[in-house]
């Protein structure tokens, strides 16, 4: 049989695999990527509408992307231009309202979260207040860390160590803005990571403890000297060879692209289109997964046909990886890890300027939660107004459900896509006082979209490691939002790594025996 590797799965983690593999296998080996729907891309999603007599665009997933100096982020700007798309991106300068203010709707009004010390000197609106009380509750009360806990939830951890109102007011959104979930659920251990090791470490309070912690990572990434020298080496020519296009990123705090981000994943797609030796497989969902006669992967397809390669990169979410395998012995994060459903209403409004003030938008708190049905809203004229297209509209994003999708809105397979449409248009009335008629309102569900870290996640990723290795005889990896963060950058460079820094890509007879957690579960330890 000649060489070859599967990637299972279309999304943005499946695309960017597929091509660090097109970067640097031979055309003699084959790269065949297998997609379930008919469509490429995964949760990135841009659709155009037409209304009003205009044409523009609305995200129905991620809309942007952060810029900064994170191997993440530098990760997805190097992707950015190894495709040559620098001239399609659009920025918020660090500048723009946008970048500076980010909002919590509490007791009835938009609060602006500080930016700095500047803010605590001119006063902090109300959501805001508990912040300096939580810091001296941190300062002041005696080391209380859970006896034997090895996780917790992070409403737990913050009501501990900084009072529940930190929790209320601020965590609980940012939380809900990242992962649509409830602070009750996730896991303080692998979200807060260097927080519960301060926790864990300190001998007073988590704030002191985060100095122990950041000695404890310096020594930690000592280890990673040389990959970072390389990589910023990589990233320093890069800026010789485009320094215009590099300074525009680094006056940004983010960006996205003139036809959003769905030009990402379809410049990926039309690329990897174009090598020889990769095929796309789409529509085709894989039935099953098994070690054939000859030691090789063989993945059977819907369609009966079964697809044949040394090694398998399974980037599908962990709700479908659950059944690919005959002999499957049980695998907690697989079997227990939930997904949030968020619900994504896009409104156009034909006048400019419409919110009462301008920002990213804004966050609703568990303390709101009483007062709102909606999760948060972003106001998208306002972070990329390009993609208004020079028309005389505002574009505003309505997240609706998460936790309390069921309780809201029933089965997010049959929700009526009228309620939400009205819950929508009833929280920008309530919220912002936007009563005036939209000239387009869309509902879109993200059924289970943002897999959720809940409490004993690390456990159960340290067995997911375990389960991967004994599963196709060591001969699957596995990549994708629910292991090392759900972020778009976060998915790339962690399909990067395992291209370029764990896969032994010269020796694909042989089992390569890596999960593509094994650096995931090292920044835990
Ligand atoms: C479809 C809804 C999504 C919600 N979260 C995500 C999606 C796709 C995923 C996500 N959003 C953010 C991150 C963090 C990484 C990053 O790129 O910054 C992830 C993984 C950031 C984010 N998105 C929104 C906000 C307010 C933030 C916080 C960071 C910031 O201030 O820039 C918008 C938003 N996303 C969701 C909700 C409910 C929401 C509300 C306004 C869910």
């Amino acid at each position: 049989m000649s060489q070859a590797i599967t990637v299972l799965g279309g999304g943005i983690t499946g695309l960017s695999t597929a091509w660090y593999l097109a970067q640097r296998l031979p055309q003699t080996v084959n790269i065949r990527l297998v997609e379930g729907s008919l469509r490429l891309g995964g949760w990135v999603r841009t659709d155009s509408r037409q209304a009003g007599g205009v044409s523009f665009i609305v995200e129905k997933g991620p809309r942007t992307l952060r810029t900064g100096n994170s191997r993440e982020a530098l990760a997805v700007l190097e992707l950015v231009d190894d495709l040559d798309m620098r001239s399609d991106v659009i920025v918020a300068p660090k500048t723009s309202a946008a970048a500076r203010n980010r909002f919590i709707y509490y007791q009835g009004e938009l609060n602006c979260m500080p930016a700095g010390l500047g803010s605590v000197l001119t006063g902090l609106p109300p959501a805001v207040r508990c912040l300096p009380r939580g810091i001296w509750h941190d300062l002041t009360t005696k080391k209380n860390t859970l006896e034997g806990a090895s996780d917790e939830s992070i409403h737990s951890f913050v009501s501990r160590r900084f009072g529940q109102q930190v929790d209320d007011n601020l965590a609980s959104a940012v939380m809900h803005g990242i992962y649509a979930a409830d602070t009750k659920d996730l896991s303080t251990r692998a979200l807060l990571y260097p927080f519960w090791l301060a926790d864990q470490m300190g001998k007073s309070g988590v704030l002191r403890g985060l100095r122990q912690v950041a000695k404890h990572s310096r020594a930690r990434n000592a280890r990673f000297a040389v990959r970072d020298a390389e990589e910023k080496y990589s990233v320093s020519k890069r800026r010789m060879q485009n320094p215009e296009f590099w300074a525009s990123i680094d006056d940004a705090s983010m960006y996205s692209f003139r036809e959003g981000m769905q030009m990402l994943t379809d410049r990926l797609a039309s690329r990897l289109a174009n090598y020889s030796n990769v095929e796309l497989i789409i529509g085709q969902s894989a039935r099953t997964a098994r070690l054939g006669v000859d030691g090789n992967v063989e993945l059977e397809l819907e369609n009966g046909k079964v697809v044949q390669s040394q090694h398998l990169i399974n980037t599908l979410p962990l709700h479908q990886i659950h059944g690919l395998f005959d002999n499957e012995s049980s695998n907690a994060l697989l079997e227990e890890t939930p997904y949030a459903n968020v619900a994504v209403v896009n409104v156009a409004y034909p006048k400019k300027d419409i919110t009462p003030v301008d920002g990213f938008g804004y966050l609703v708190p568990r303390a709101s939660a009483k007062s709102s049905k909606a999760l948060g809203v972003v106001f998208d004229s306002c972070s990329l107004p390009e993609q208004d297209n020079g028309a005389d509209i505002s574009r505003l994003t309505v997240m609706l459900g998460g936790s309390r999708f069921y309780e809201l809105f029933g089965k997010p397979d049959s929700v009526a896509k009228d309620s939400l449409e009205q819950a929508a248009l009833e929280t920008l009335s309530d919220h912002l006082g936007i009563r005036m008629t939209p000239i387009d309102v869309d509902a879109t569900v993200g059924q289970k979209c943002i897999p959720s870290y809940t409490v004993g996640y690390v456990d159960r990723l340290k067995a997911m490691h375990e389960w991967v290795q004994r599963q196709l005889g060591g001969r699957m990896s596995v990549v994708g939002a629910a292991y090392g963060g759900p972020a778009v950058p976060q998915c790339v460079v962690h399909s990067r790594d395992l291209v370029n820094r764990h896969l032994i890509l010269d020796s694909l007879d042989k089992p390569q025996n890596v999960s593509g957690l094994e650096e995931i579960i090292d920044c835990f330890e």
